[in-house]
């Protein structure tokens, strides 16, 4: 009986053989952070994402890739209910962060935010001076004090790998720095309130190569404390910063491994087409 269903998929142009080759993802060794399951998403009467299922390690960084309009922003925003925000959008199935199911009606949206925290492809620090953008999140806390303050501006900024360049002006207004060091900063105020993941949607598409490569660099340090989702339009940075990488193609998930198999040996022709430049 399986022979002959292998012989009709076979008769089909299914490459049984090339599904069966390349990486099988193994997880059993990473604890989970994030969980999708059977999950659907629709923009009014238009399916964006189609059944996905993924699991994302803690710890580790995780890279979405895809040529455009395949869902990758649509995938993170879900994960600190940024698509709530739109009125036409519709969602089935499951979404667990550890074993918060993040679109209960219970969960405080504000709260999730503060532990899913959201970085954009165009650095959007707030008109103020670079310690009060830092300072932002924990006054929003109703933190004021001073010396506390003063540790955590610190801490951040050394954490996004800015402190030295900043230190002596920490009052001048963050609008005066160049766009590298304004995601750092960016960044600096997402970790100041201590989130357990971070999403960067194609952080560093607005950069030279060189604020590029820092910010590379401070990912590959971010991971010790935290989880990182990154949307990426560059493979090169995909394969460079990510652990896991995730290739999706028209709303669907194609392939999830651990990157350096996926880039190497990928077991799908569609992720193969992708990562040697056939289309996307
Ligand atoms: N607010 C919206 N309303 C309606 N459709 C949307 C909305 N946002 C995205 N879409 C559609 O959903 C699909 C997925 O878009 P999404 O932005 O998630 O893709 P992407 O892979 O991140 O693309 P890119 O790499 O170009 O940013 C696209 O067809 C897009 O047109």
């Amino acid at each position: 009986m399986e022979a002959v269903k292998e012989q009709k998929n076979v008769s089909r142009g299914i490459d049984i053989e090339s599904m069966q080759r390349g990486p099988r993802v193994n997880l059993d060794n990473e604890t989970l952070c994030l969980q999708v399951k059977d999950f659907n998403l629709f923009y009014g009467d238009k399916q964006a994402l189609h059944n996905i299922n993924m699991q994302i390690p803690k710890n580790r960084v995780t890279a979405f890739i895809g040529p455009s309009g395949c869902g990758k922003s649509t995938l993170l925003r879900c994960f600190n209910r940024m698509n709530d925000l739109i009125d036409s959008v519709r969602m089935e199935g499951q979404l667990l962060l550890d074993k918060m199911e993040i679109n209960s009606p219970s969960v405080n949206v504000a709260d999730l935010r503060r532990q899913v925290g959201m970085v954009f492809q165009k650095p959007n620090p707030f008109p103020k001076s670079i310690y009060e953008n830092v300072a932002y999140g924990l006054r929003l806390q109703g933190v004021n004090d001073r010396s506390t303050l003063d540790k955590v501006v610190e801490k951040s900024l050394k954490g996004a790998a800015l402190w030295d360049e900043v230190k002596d002006r920490l009052h001048d207004s963050a609008m005066g720095m160049s766009g590298g060091q304004q995601q750092r900063l960016v960044i600096a105020r997402a970790i100041a309130i201590e989130p357990e993941v971070l999403l960067l949607d194609e952080p560093a598409s607005a950069l030279d190569p060189l604020s590029t490569l820092k910010i590379e660099e401070l990912i590959y340090e971010l991971k010790e404390k935290y989880t990182i989702v990154i949307v990426t339009h560059n493979m090169q940075q995909a394969a460079r910063v990510s652990d896991y990488t995730a290739f999706m193609y028209m709303g669907e998930l194609i392939e999830f491994g651990a990157t350096d198999e996926l880039f190497t040996n990928p077991s799908k022709k569609q992720t193969e087409d992708y990562i040697t430049g056939r289309y996307g």
